[in-house]
């Protein structure tokens, strides 16, 4: 059984009388991807907001690597192991691919008086975001301006940055959005690269990504998990047919 990172717990977000999040208990592990799908307004981008601090919980908790992080602010949390990646992308267009990374591997570098512990910190800087861009297969694309590079890039240079923050576990919401077949692959490829040593949350609308990457599979309808298991017993369950699945799963 694999290391379990991060544990909600009957996590729940009002908005003034719609539960947006409503009861829902879920864990990643270390090298599996869980796979979170449902319709629009099922309570996905909420739950990842949840999970990073981004917003609190009416109730429930949080625990990542073992500690209670609920209530924490994102910073703390990040700083705590964990990173995420944005729908809209995040980057700085005027910016390289490798100083884009380099920001992003310079903000988990403590504030030094000594220059010497500043010099330790820049440099452990540098190889923080060397191997978040090797990782991210950038490194034939370093000096190119992030703003020119093609949606694809953007979004691997979106996850580079989240990886140049040494983060554990890595939520990443949407990550295939408005790719073509080509670019969809090399994230599916990058995606599985990342699975080793990482517990990843994926929230994702194309099915075929989905079913190729995921080893466990939790479906959300109106705020609530209808199903959560294997994507085989998931695909298979009545609920999900009726409630969404159906025809894309078999289609
Ligand atoms: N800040 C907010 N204030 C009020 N209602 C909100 C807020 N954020 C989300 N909601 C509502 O909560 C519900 C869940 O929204 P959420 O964005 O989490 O769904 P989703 O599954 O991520 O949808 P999508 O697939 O379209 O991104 C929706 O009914 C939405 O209108």
């Amino acid at each position: 059984m694999s290391e379990t990172l991060l544990t909600a717990r009957q996590l729940t977000r009002r908005f003034g009388g719609l539960a947006a999040v409503n009861e829902v208990t879920l864990d990643l592990w270390r090298d599996r991807i869980h796979a979170v799908i449902g319709p629009n307004g099922a309570g996905k981008s909420t739950l990842t907001n949840l999970l990073s601090g981004d917003i609190a919980p009416t109730t429930g908790t949080v625990t990542l690597a073992g500690r209670d992080v609920t209530g924490w602010s994102p910073e703390r949390i990040s700083r705590a192991g964990l990173g995420r990646s944005y729908q809209k992308t995040n980057i700085f267009p005027p910016f390289t691919v490798w100083e884009n990374v380099r920001l992003a591997a310079q903000s988990r570098t403590p504030h030094a008086a000594r220059w010497l512990a500043r010099a330790a910190g820049v440099r452990a800087a540098n190889e923080r975001a060397e191997r978040a861009l090797e990782l991210a297969g950038l490194q034939a694309r370093r000096d190119h301006l992030a703003g020119a590079a093609s949606h694809g890039e953007q979004r691997q240079l979106e996850i580079a940055m989240t990886l140049a923050t040494d983060p554990q576990v890595l939520l990443l919401d949407e990550p295939l959005a408005g790719m073509g077949t080509a670019e969809a692959e090399r994230m599916v490829e990058l995606l599985l690269r990342l699975k080793k040593d990482h517990a990843m949350m994926l929230v994702e609308h194309d099915m075929d990504a989905v079913f190729t990457l995921a080893d466990h599979l939790t479906v959300m309808v109106n705020g609530q998990v209808i199903a959560s298991g294997t994507p085989t017993a998931v695909r298979g369950d009545a609920a999900v047919q009726s409630a969404y699945l159906g025809e894309e799963a078999h289609g």
